[in-house]
Order: structure tokens, then C-alpha cells, then sequence
């Protein structure tokens, strides 16, 4: 088991996309937005290709491709439309997410458990071109094993429950699902990531968990971005991370 004191920061940029798509014009360009974030210390540039395109668009991820100076981790669901894209772009990581057309957003993991053999050919398949691939599923150990069956190096864990818990009581409660999850997926031999819904002010707590490889943020650095700017937005984020897991 391999503990890491170094913690990665992952900026997705989908939302900048979705602010471009809400008019139809060709600004604010998320590939500025990645530039920027990898010149503010993003280590990653994270990007989810939705089936209904209602933010990122092709064109972004092949531009994308070409111009990121760090590394792509491309989100998508299990469709042969997406494998063959991913076939054809080969991002350095690949996240498979659970998506359904009508949902505001990644509402919950992907059941591994509930369906193994259709996840392991895609993980078979996207490993056979070199990518890593990373499970988004929920921090739950059923889910945690498959993951290590199908063989995935990596998981994401969803961090969405702990971002909406309401009480202090749900918060902790949801902080240690994720806390437990890292430290059994760091037992399966598993690179362990997480993300969802994290934003300036609940994203210290898990960024103090010891073992977390990267945390994924969007939504809430773009918002702040607003404000701010994209690269302030990003280093005060990175900032708060690497303070958070440096005390843990
Ligand atoms: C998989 C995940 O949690 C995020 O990438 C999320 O998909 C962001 O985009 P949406 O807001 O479209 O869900
Ligand atoms: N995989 C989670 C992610 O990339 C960012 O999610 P959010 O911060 O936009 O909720």
C-alpha cells in the first residue's frame, strides 16, 4: 500500500463550455481556460464529453489534445460512440462515468458490481491503447473490490454526498464514507482519486485525507472565476489543497 503526501489538483473545465453553449458563440473558450489553469498550477486539465453535448464539444477535446501541457483525463460513459472517440483521441487518463440524459449532473457511481463484464471490455479495451483508466463510483467497498476485478489502476470516488450533507452530523458522516473509501481502495492496491461538488469551503476535509492521488474540481472553480479570474481562481484553490493535506 502506497501512501502519497502529494496531492494533485485536476481542473475541469466543462462549465466554461456550458456558459459558451448557453449562447452559441464561440466565447469563453474552455482550451484558454485550460491554458490558464495549467499556467496556475492545474496538473491536470479534466474534460466529460456528455452524450447530449451540453457543454464540452469534440472540437475542445481535439484542440485540447494538442495544445495541454500536462494531461488529459477525458470523462465518459460506456457508448460505443465514446470508445471509438477515445480509440481515436487516446487521452492519458480516462474516467468511466454513469450518465443519463435527463440529470442536472453526475448524480451518483458507476455500478461496477452490477456489471462487471461490460465494464471490464471497456476497461480491456481503453487499457489496450495506453490509457489509465479511473472508475467514478461511489465510496463503497462492493464497488471498490469490482473495481479492482475489472482491473481498473484507478478509482474516483464521488464526492457529491458529502457536498450536499446538511447537518454536522451528515457532513462527518459523509466525510467518513469517503475517508473509508481511500483507505480500502488504497488496500486493493488502487490509485484513489475524488471529486464532485467540491468547492472553497468543504474541499480542506478531503483534501486532509491521507492517501487522495488528485482531487477533480469544475463547477466551483468556475463560479469563483467569475469574480476572480480563471488563474486566481485555480492557485487559491490549489493553495487551500496543498495547505490542507501539508496539516493532515
Ligand atoms: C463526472 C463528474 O462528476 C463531473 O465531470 C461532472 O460530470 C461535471 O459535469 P456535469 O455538471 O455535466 O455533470
Ligand atoms: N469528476 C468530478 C469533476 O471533474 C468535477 O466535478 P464538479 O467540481 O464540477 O462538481
Amino acid at each position: 500500500m502506497t501512501t502519497s503526501t502529494r496531492i494533485l489538483l485536476g481542473v475541469n473545465i466543462d462549465h466554461v463550455a456550458t456558459l459558451r453553449q448557453a449562447r452559441g458563440t464561440r466565447y469563453p473558450d474552455p482550451v484558454k481556460a485550460a491554458l490558464d489553469a495549467e499556467e496556475a498550477g492545474a496538473d491536470g486539465i479534466t474534460v466529460h464529453l456528455r452524450e447530449d453535448r451540453r457543454h464540452i464539444q469534440e472540437r475542445d477535446v481535439l484542440l485540447l489534445k494538442d495544445v495541454l501541457q500536462t494531461r488529459m483525463n477525458f470523462e465518459m460513459g460506456i457508448t460505443e460512440e465514446m470508445m471509438a472517440f477515445a480509440e481515436r483521441i487516446r487521452p492519458a487518463h480516462i474516467c468511466l462515468v454513469p450518465e443519463t440524459r435527463q440529470e442536472l449532473t453526475t448524480e451518483g457511481g458507476l455500478d461496477v458490481a452490477g456489471q462487471e463484464a461490460r465494464i471490464k471490455a471497456a476497461v480491456d479495451r481503453l487499457s489496450k491503447i495506453g490509457c489509465e483508466v479511473s472508475l467514478f463510483i461511489d465510496a463503497d467497498e462492493r464497488q471498490i473490490e469490482a473495481s479492482r476485478r475489472v482491473g481498473a489502476p484507478a478509482i474516483e470516488l464521488h464526492t457529491g454526498r458529502y457536498a450536499d450533507a446538511q447537518t454536522p452530523t451528515e457532513v462527518a458522516e459523509e466525510l467518513k464514507r469517503v475517508a473509508d473509501g481511500v483507505a480500502f481502495g488504497l488496500t486493493q492496491g488502487l490509485i484513489v482519486n475524488a471529486g464532485h461538488g467540491l468547492h472553497y469551503h468543504n474541499v480542506e476535509a478531503v483534501a486532509a485525507i491521507k492517501g487522495i492521488n488528485e482531487l477533480n474540481i469544475g463547477h466551483a472553480l468556475v463560479a469563483h472565476a467569475l469574480f476572480v479570474g480563471f488563474k486566481s481562481a485555480v492557485s487559491e484553490m490549489k493553495a487551500l489543497i496543498l495547505a490542507a493535506a501539508a496539516k493532515a
